[in-house]
């Protein structure tokens, strides 16, 4: 059904980047609240120790994980290892001010081929969950008019009020499929970030769909961390 095994009965999508064009806005937002720490760590944004946050720093630390994983990941990756905890935690907030900011200002905008597979998924009685990192969960799904496709959602919010270990570890998309009451070999994934698909590949879920919406070397790097298939939009699930 819709590009996925016969077994699946539900489909657990992440939300930025998968349903939503709001991945962008928080790249943005990490990239202003990264490169103004690294600033000011190395003595301003001209100093020759000031080495900038990447769109590749974006994908291989920060993309798909809670928030705070994200900036320890990061920092980790540049050898920073003298950071506490209440830094973290505001180089976090800064950047969520910021996405906010940006999320008003975008509206949240949904993919329209996503659009498309949700109310095919909905038609054919394919039951749709979101599993998302981002504590704004709630707020990008009504920004972008999806919430009324939706059965379950488990986010940011939960992860944390529940001690879950974010992805890449599994447990955000096997509590989605517990809440939705069915095995994981029942339930297929879909996910833009590499832990996201890390985490599908963990979980031994029934089919791992990447969506590529980068290019470059990512759908190589999507199938090696488990992909099944990998599309660069979710109607080329769709019968033509
Ligand atoms: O800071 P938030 O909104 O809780 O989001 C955490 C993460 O949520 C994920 O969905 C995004 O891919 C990441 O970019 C983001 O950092």
């Amino acid at each position: 059904m819709l590009g996925l095994p016969d077994s699946i009965t539900v489909a657990l999508f992440d939300l930025d980047g998968v349903l939503t064009e709001t991945a962008v806005l928080h790249r943005k937002a990490w990239k202003k609240a990264f490169d103004a720490f690294l600033a000011a760590r190395a003595g301003g944004a001209d100093h020759a120790d000031f080495v900038e946050f990447t769109d590749q720093d974006y994908l291989d630390y920060v993309d798909g994980r809670p928030r705070e994983d994200g900036v320890r990941a990061f920092l980790a990756s540049r050898g920073i290892d003298d950071v506490d905890p209440q830094t973290v935690t505001a180089i976090g907030n800064g950047k969520n001010d910021m996405f906010l900011v940006s999320l008003a200002e975008d509206g949240g905008q949904a993919y329209p081929g996503s659009v498309r597979y949700l109310e095919a998924a909905r038609d054919a009685g394919l039951r749709i969950a979101v599993v998302t990192s981002s504590k704004n969960g709630a707020a990008v799904l009504d920004a972008a008019d999806l919430s009324k496709f939706v059965e379950v959602r488990v986010d940011g919010l939960d992860i944390v009020s529940k001690g879950l270990n974010g992805k890449p570890a599994p447990d955000s998309f096997l509590l989605g499929a517990e809440q939705m009451g069915v095995r994981p070999a029942a339930a297929a994934v879909f996910e833009d970030a590499l832990s996201g698909i890390q985490a599908g590949a963990a979980g031994a879920f029934g089919y791992v769909v990447g969506v590529d919406r980068v290019g470059g070397g990512q759908a190589e790097a999507m199938r090696a961390a488990g992909a099944d298939i990998v599309v660069t939009d979710l109607d080329e699930l769709l019968p033509a």
